[in-house]
């Protein structure tokens, strides 16, 4: 069976043994914790196209959900060695990825004169992951963290969710908002930093719209027997959540939604942490909406900018590659594990994340504090 609007999981090159054991930063997320050569095998499994994998696509999907599995993660912890081959695997990667905290200095260095621009994901970056979407609260003190930083450098927020739905999380006007995965685009009338005649909308997918709202209703249908699953419909994409759904039925999930799906040539499918996310195969991504946003706020051609990127999840890959391909500004990763990344620095959670907020925020007003100093000597 071929299906051209399915987007392979991770569609990666075959990994061997070999290749696995020298780039200890090739691993999926979370890693396997089976140890050696099982961890390797598991790593090529994983990466295995899934027309290669018995059974084709609807499988393919499984081992890619699986993979990313606590049960799994819990039940192989058991062994041992397996923990010590983690712990060389995760000091490997923080090698090549350093914590952004421990940088902090020299990254900020790189950026004296230049303009901060700042992006942020949402879910797993400003809050936590919890089971329930409708609950994934950002806590007072990191509200306060990101109002801060919007006070002294722009700041967008990028996400996967509905516009409407992250603004009535983040709570914070005078910040610029992408939703779902930066299809849709709002730059205000004034804000500290443009001046525009009218807002800006940009909705890139607009014609989607009907069929979008078409496919939920029948992802909401063909999901409703699957206890724990949740469809979310964030406008121009949707979301089939499966965190709280039994694992032996990930595969009848799967297979549920491929047949929707396959009515639908013009929208794929790809996978973020425990979700199914539906959206159109237009070229837009939450790279592009970084870009966008950057031209809007009048940085298209400037040298003297430094976007930062912080996003926790597949999607925000795209708006780290953007960012390397410019070789401007950085992408940060939230993650707590090894994972295959476009992103320069990494941090392990939103705790850390506020951290590095913080320190931004202090930094500025050092640097301020300073400068005004010097005006009077
Ligand atoms: O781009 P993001 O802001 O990171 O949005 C991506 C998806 O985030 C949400 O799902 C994730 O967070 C949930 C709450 O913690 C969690 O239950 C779920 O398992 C995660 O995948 C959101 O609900 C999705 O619609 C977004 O696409």
């Amino acid at each position: 069976m071929t299906n051209q609007n399915v987007v392979v999981p991770e569609a990666m090159p075959t990994i061997t043994v070999a290749a696995v054991a020298n780039s200890p930063s090739l691993l999926p997320y979370p890693p396997p914790r089976s140890g050696g050569a099982s961890a390797a095998a598991a790593i090529r499994k994983k990466y295995l196209s899934p027309v290669e994998l018995n059974g084709g696509w609807a499988n393919g999907w499984v081992e890619s959900m699986k993979a990313s599995s606590p049960t799994h993660a819990k039940a192989a912890a058991a062994l041992a060695p397996a923990l010590e081959y983690e712990q060389k695997e995760l000091s490997a990667w923080t090698m090549r990825y350093p914590s952004a905290l421990g940088k902090f200095e020299q990254i900020m260095s790189s950026t004296v004169g230049k303009q901060i621009v700042m992006f942020l994901d949402y879910d797993g970056t400003l809050s936590p992951i919890v089971d329930d979407p409708d609950s994934a609260f950002m806590t007072d003190a990191m509200r306060a963290a990101v109002k801060e930083v919007a006070r002294y450098f722009p700041t967008a927020i990028v996400s996967g969710r509905c516009r409407s739905k992250v603004f009535d999380f983040v709570k914070l006007s005078g910040l610029y908002y992408a939703g779902s995965h930066g299809m849709d685009i709002k730059v205000p009338k004034k804000t500290k930093y443009t001046k525009k005649k009218r807002a800006v909308l940009f909705q890139p997918a607009s014609e989607f719209l009907p069929m979008i709202n078409e496919v939920h209703k029948a992802l909401l249908e063909k999901t409703k027997s699957f206890e724990g699953a949740k469809v979310e419909n964030n406008k121009f994409c949707v979301s089939v959540h499966f965190r709280c759904v039994v694992e032996e039925s990930w595969k009848e999930l799967v297979d549920e939604v491929l047949s929707v799906l396959k009515e639908y040539p013009k929208l794929r499918m790809t996978q973020g942490r425990k979700v199914l996310e539906i959206r159109p195969t237009i070229k837009w991504d939450k790279g592009k909406a970084l870009e966008f946003l950057l031209e809007s706020l009048g940085f298209a051609n400037c040298k003297d900018v430094v976007p930062v990127y912080i996003g926790d999840d597949r999607t925000d890959e795209d708006a780290f590659k953007v960012l390397r391909d410019r070789g401007q500004g950085f992408g940060i990763l939230v993650s707590k594990f090894p994972k295959e990344t476009n992103a320069a620095y990494s941090l392990r959670e939103p705790a850390e994340v506020m951290e590095f907020l913080l320190r931004l925020v202090e930094w500025k007003r050092s640097l301020s504090l300073k400068a005004c100093t010097r005006a009077f000597l």
